[in-house]
């Protein structure tokens, strides 16, 4: 940037606007044209098709209701519309980047003068960037979408490497309203001419604008200043696996978002079969599922919270969360053994009706038993398949009219093989359809459901006797009184984040449920929008009724053919699993941060997670800038980084706000022999701190407190309005605050043995004020500075 572009008298800048705002309203006149003539093939097309029934009008009206919306959305949901803008040099034609963008095109030859020691030159095109493509009615671009190849220019061009780009420029409106603009001179040393006059330059560039924003309860979408080391990752060909890492406040998630609207928008046709994006927790989930219906796209992409991924397969969704000592068990891999153990085991335990210990049926007018040795046996020969236990129900019956025609002694009696298959047929036909055998074989090979199963596991005996040699005799006992405090021996009861791999687990060892009902269509879902005025991918892919059906299907979609997984740091073993069945056939994409991992064991969460992803390629990108924590905030957490993982770089901060961290002791609570968090003590300076942020801050205050303490924190903090929120230290994870309270640093350190990567993720989730809250095990200096964060 130059500072001598900088001396903008009023009259550039309001010119500038001026200039911008013409252009949105020749953009909104356009759009407003596009509505009428949809609704007027609309009525159209209803009159023709549909004459005289009484669907048909109100067919019609709800679609023209329906373009009504769409027009209201452009107004008052996208705030900006309108967003980016790009002056360009005249290029070299045909010319494109290795990802088919047209990133590495370079000026024409010829395309800058070099005159009396002066570079001069022609801006020769204009892109105007947006969450939509806009076409004129000459099908010249009003608007470019921020997807295509021809916008990524305005993300990735650095004064380094400026390719064709002069001035980026950012714009910012609200509805029909250009407010501001931001430039960015790319070629500061180029003296460039639009229409003959000089380009213009205001502002101080937009990143840094952006970031020094309150923050709310929502994320935004950061589509006005993707830097370019996430471009690279938001538009790097989908081919296999790409991995990002990256440590806080790089703009992991924020990618990952911005990833599946550039996926969809790139080829629709072939992510028609649906993108997940897996979520460490529903707050995450929350906190970003407005991100992407902002950039125009919410149907195909499911944003699932790893407690309620299961929900479509087993009807299940978690609503607590396990101890440490019990997570580690409940995500290991060695449950996997005991699973296919205990869903075999299961169909002894007579957990719907007792299981019957002899058949006895009638056939050729005699007889025939088997008793309790001959029936264990024919179950161990049906149990020797791999099949899953209830589709082994036939094989079942099979097995067990052989055995029935042996005791018979049928079988002796026909010498003639063709007459002896005669027979059996009958005997089977008898006996199969008799009320009798069809009540022993419910009864004796009940449908087992996941949750059935894992309530079996809470009865020690049974759970000791299915992880012989897996689980030590400890672990059996913690597992098991865990499930106990919860659930019913039917399993009945509330499920946590851990139960739920378990659950999915069983779900395939025992076989699928029948399917769940198809919903209804919503008439007014007919008519999607204007998002395809210009995305070519869209016209191939068909219309709207298409993506209306796919919009159904994605809401009962168990695979995928694009998986996002953010935090993926975090799975377990058993989770990785759940997440791999649900792209068996899917292409990938997977950020997260070693660093702050809360499982204990990340060799073999490694492990679990090559398995899900087999041999497919990978490609791995590393994004290095702190968009998050100011840098003097920053320093801190990196002390803790120090400790936890040794060597690690931590990504930079890009920003400073001059406010350092403030250290607090909590009252009574620093003195030798004293418990942490006895008394009112802590609550009270609690309170205090929070309250004190509150007003330091105009956005949002996250208290962060060891997983323990949550629910007595929450009543601490009561009354204290919206904008503080109490979280225990898993679920920050992710999120972020304007101020964030992080209480006794030694209680969430202790808490597991990742004990310090979750530390280091509570003090990164700050965007202006930091403070720590040292309680006794603390062991605070004279300063306040807990020893964890001395330097
Ligand atoms: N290019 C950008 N322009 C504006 N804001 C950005 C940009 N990149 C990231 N941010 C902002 O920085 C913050 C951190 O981003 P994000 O939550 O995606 O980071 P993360 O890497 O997922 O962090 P964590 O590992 O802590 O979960 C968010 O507020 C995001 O909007």
């Amino acid at each position: 940037m130059n500072a001598q572009h900088r001396a903008e008298p009023e009259t550039v800048r309001d010119r500038e606007v001026d200039a911008e705002q013409q252009h949105l309203d020749r953009v909104y006149r356009r759009l407003e044209e596009k509505i009428h003539e949809a609704e007027f093939l609309m009525d159209d097309a209803s009159k023709r098709a549909q004459v005289g029934t009484p669907g048909a009008l109100a067919e019609r009206d709800a679609q023209v209701f329906r373009a009504g919306v769409h027009l209201n959305r452009l107004n008052s949901e996208f705030e900006d519309f309108l967003f980016g803008r790009i002056d360009l040099l005249e290029g070299k034609t045909g010319e494109r980047g290795p990802d088919g963008a047209y990133t590495s095109v370079e000026p024409a030859e010829g395309a800058i003068r070099h005159e009396g020691g002066q570079q001069l030159a022609d801006i020769a095109e204009t892109l105007h960037i947006g969450r939509l493509g806009v076409l004129d009615a000459d099908y010249a671009p009003l608007v470019i979408d921020w997807r295509a190849p021809a916008a990524a220019p305005f993300y990735r061009s650095t004064p380094v490497a400026p390719g064709r780009v002069v001035r980026r420029r950012v714009i910012r409106s609200k509805g029909r309203r250009v407010l501001s603009v931001e430039d960015d001179l790319l070629r500061p040393e180029l003296k460039a001419r639009l229409d003959g006059e000089e380009l213009a330059v205001v502002g101080d560039g937009a990143l840094m604008a952006a970031l020094g924003q309150a923050r709310s309860h929502t994320m935004r979408d950061i589509v006005a200043s993707i830097q370019a080391e996430q471009d690279e990752v938001i538009r790097a060909p989908a081919a296999s696996v790409t991995e990002v890492e990256g440590g806080p406040g790089t703009g992991k998630t924020a990618v990952a978002l911005h990833r599946a609207a550039y996926l969809l928008y790139q080829d629709r046709r072939r992510y028609a079969g649906g993108i997940l994006i897996v979520s460490p927790t529903p707050l995450l989930v929350s906190y970003t599922e407005g991100v992407l219906p902002s950039l125009g796209e919410e149907g195909q992409v499911a944003i699932r919270a790893l407690g309620s991924l299961a929900e479509e397969t087993t009807g299940a969704e978690a609503t607590t969360y396990d101890e440490q000592s019990v997570a580690r068990i409940k995500g290991s891999a060695r449950m996997v053994k005991v699973l296919r153990k205990a869903a075999r085991g299961a169909l002894d335990l007579g957990l719907r009706t007792p299981v019957p210990e002899r058949l006895r049926v009638v056939a050729f007018g005699a007889r025939v038993e088997l008793d309790a040795g001959e029936l264990a046996a024919v179950r161990q020969q049906v149990l020797a398949g791999t099949t899953p236990v209830n589709l082994m129900r036939p094989r079942a019956r099979k097995l067990l009219l052989d055995a029935l025609w042996e005791k018979s002694g049928a079988r002796r009696r026909y010498e003639d093989p063709e007459l002896a298959a005669e027979a059996r047929q009958g005997f089977d036909e008898d006996i199969a359809g008799e009320e009798e055998f069809l009540a022993f074989l419910d009864a004796w090979w009940p449908e087992l459901t996941p949750r059935q199963a894992l309530g079996a596991m809470a009865d020690e005996g049974l759970l000791a006797r299915w992880s012989r040699r897996v689980l030590r005799p400890g672990e059996v006992r913690t597992l098991a009184r865990a499930l106990a405090a919860r659930l019913t021996p039917q399993g009945e009861g509330p499920l946590s984040v851990h139960d739920i791999a378990l659950l999915d687990e069983l779900r395939t060892l025992l076989g699928a449920p029948a399917r769940p009902k198809k919903r209804e269509v919503d008439p007014l879902d007919q008519l999607t929008g204007l998002e395809e005025l210009t995305t070519a991918a869209d016209r191939n892919g068909g219309g709207r009724r298409e993506r209306t059906a796919e919009r159904q299907a994605a809401q009962e979609r168990t695979e995928y053919a694009h998986v996002i997984v953010d935090e993926a740091q975090d799975l377990t073993p058993m989770q990785w699993r759940m997440v791999g069945r649900r792209g068996r056939h899917a292409t990938w994409t997977i950020v997260g941060d070693p660093a702050q991992s809360s499982w204990t064991d990340p060799d073999e969460a490694a492990a679990a997670r090559d398995e899900a992803l087999g041999k497919r390629p990978r490609r791995r990108f590393e994004l290095t800038v702190n968009y998050r924590n100011p840098a003097e905030l920053a320093v801190l957490a990196d002390r803790v980084l120090a400790l936890a993982m040794p060597g690690v770089e931590p990504p930079r901060a890009v920003r400073s706000t001059g406010v350092e961290p403030s250290f607090a002791v909590a009252a009574g609570g620093a003195h030798e022999g004293e418990r942490a968090g006895e008394g009112a003590g802590l609550g009270v300076s609690v309170r205090e701190s929070a309250a004190r942020l509150l007003t330091e801050v105009e956005g949002t205050v996250g208290v962060v407190v060891a997983m323990r303490r949550r629910e007595e924190a929450r009543a601490w903090l009561s009354g204290l309005g919206e904008r503080v929120v109490t979280l225990g230290s898993l679920e920050a994870k992710g999120l972020e605050y304007d101020a964030a309270l992080v209480v006794s640093p030694a209680e969430i350190a202790d808490e597991s043995p990742a004990g310090l990567r979750v530390l280091y993720v509570a003090l990164t989730r700050a965007t202006q004020r930091l403070e720590v809250l040292s309680a006794a095990p603390d062991l605070p200096d004279e300063d306040g500075v807990p020893d964890l964060l001395r330097d």
